[in-house]
């Protein structure tokens, strides 16, 4: 099996070095020999110095032109990575992909192609680093109904918020620490405005629901606007921040969001730490699974992508259910009763105690002074967020303040 590299970053590097390692169990197992053939990189000037610096070319032309049985791509991006792509599938040659903005944004196109072309696009790696949690969903669980999913599915922003809970990191040293360690975006934005997460819960939840759904579509917040006074509050109060993705499928409509919440030390969670993601799927027949292990990092993502390999060595053809139907509502504010942590910073902090009082006194609501960062954390627990909002919404005109309002998730 001669196979294309795309890409020699931190996760084609951890494909290469598991290719050569498992080169002799393969043949041995599945009486195949695997060959990395070509590795398409951008500056090749970084790689004069490799065993192999014969492999690697920064022409895609080389790749059209060798002879090749399979494509893994670890470049990352749309462009031009999608139109590499494309051209793998439409002639018949199958596509490992770790690329999540990619499979959000074009995804069923791409495997329209793929089975037109009677070939394979596989992407496990693409959602939860090394947690095989695609293929379960769409095998495993395939006689299940899938309720909904909660997860925490980006290792950046959960190594960032664990270092500042934890070792009072600051956040820039912590997301300085992740970026050495490759668990960061090449432009870290999308870990820390959560655009990643939201493209790996759409991933997920398109798979799960078989519906519809649009990354851009569903409400998401990152954790840039988390401070460390917000971090020493959760745990004052016993709580922990992370940055969560869930969704559910309401029937005729879809709840989905990826937004920094508070959870309690009791919760599945809680010991979630560091680059690990965890995946809590809940089917009608099945109940609750949840899925942990390390989702960032070469090897764990390099071992997802060996997996989706090793299918392919074994000729399974399943291509994932990526299936659009119709497309579906989408509710944008949490629907159900909850519990909420509200900052807000205001001048007057005592007119806006007695406006709160006003109006949550029947709310459980408890209030903490901050002074020195002139804010004041409220909890409070409302029937639905629209509600709660509004009466946010209501204060913030009166007083002239801002506010940052915390689900406290309950799982
Ligand atoms: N890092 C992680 O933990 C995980 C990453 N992923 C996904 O895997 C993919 C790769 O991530 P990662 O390895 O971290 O990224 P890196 O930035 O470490 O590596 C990217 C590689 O792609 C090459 N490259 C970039 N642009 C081009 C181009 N236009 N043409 C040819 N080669 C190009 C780079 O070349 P050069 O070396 O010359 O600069 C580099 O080798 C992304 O889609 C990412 O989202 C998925 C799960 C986990
Ligand atoms: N940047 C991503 C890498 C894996 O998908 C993350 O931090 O989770």
């Amino acid at each position: 099996m001669r196979v294309a590299l795309l890409g020699y970053g931190t996760v084609g590097s951890g494909v290469y070095e598991l290719i050569q390692k498992n080169t002799t169990a393969v043949k041995t197992n599945f009486d195949r020999k695997l060959e990395v053939v070509k590795i398409l990189v951008k500056n090749l000037d970084k790689y004069k110095s490799h065993e192999a610096y014969h492999l690697f070319t920064n022409d895609f032309n080389d790749l059209k032109n060798a002879d090749i049985d399979i494509a893994i791509e670890t470049i990352g991006g749309i462009s031009p990575t999608g139109d590499y792509l494309k051209h793998f599938l439409s002639h018949g040659i199958p596509v490992i992909t770790a690329n999540k903005d990619l499979i959000a944004e074009i995804g069923s196109e791409l495997i329209e192609i793929a089975r037109e072309h009677n070939t394979i696009l596989s992407f496990e790696a693409s959602v939860g680093g090394g947690i095989p949690i695609l293929k379960p969903l769409q095998e495993s669980l395939a006689g299940n109904e899938i309720k909904n999913i909660s997860a925490v599915l980006n290792g950046t922003t959960n190594y960032i918020l664990t270092k500042m809970y934890e070792d009072n990191m600051g956040y820039d040293e912590a997301l300085s620490l992740a970026q050495s360690m490759g668990f960061a975006e090449a432009d870290p934005t999308s870990d820390v405005e959560g655009y990643d997460a939201m493209r790996k819960l759409v991933i997920l939840s398109t798979i799960g629901y078989k519906k519809h759904i649009r990354w851009t579509d569903l409400p998401l917040e990152g954790i840039s606007r988390v401070t460390a006074r917000d971090i020493a509050f959760a745990k004052d109060e016993n709580y922990k921040i992370k940055l969560i993705a869930f969704s559910e499928d309401m029937g005729d409509a879809i709840y989905g969001t990826v937004r920094p919440v508070f959870i309690t030390q009791q919760s599945k969670y809680a010991k979630i730490d560091n680059e690990f993601n965890a995946v809590l799927v809940e089917g009608d027949a099945v109940g609750e699974l949840m899925f942990t292990g390390k989702g960032a990092g070469k090897y764990p993502t390099a071992s997802a992508i060996l997996g989706d390999l090793m299918d392919i060595i074994q000729n399974k053809k399943i291509l994932p259910s990526y299936i659009y139907q119709d497309e579906v509502k989408i509710i944008k504010h949490y629907p159900k009763e909850a519990k909420y942590v509200v900052r807000f910073q205001a001048k007057d902090l005592n007119l806006l105690a007695a406006k709160l009082f006003s109006l949550f006194s029947d709310h459980g609501l408890k209030l903490t002074l901050a002074s020195e960062t002139q804010s004041l954390y409220v909890q409070v627990t409302e029937s639905n967020e629209k509600t709660l909002l509004e009466k946010l919404n209501q204060i913030t005109e009166t007083f002239n303040c801002n506010y940052i309002h915390y689900l406290v998730y309950d799982k």
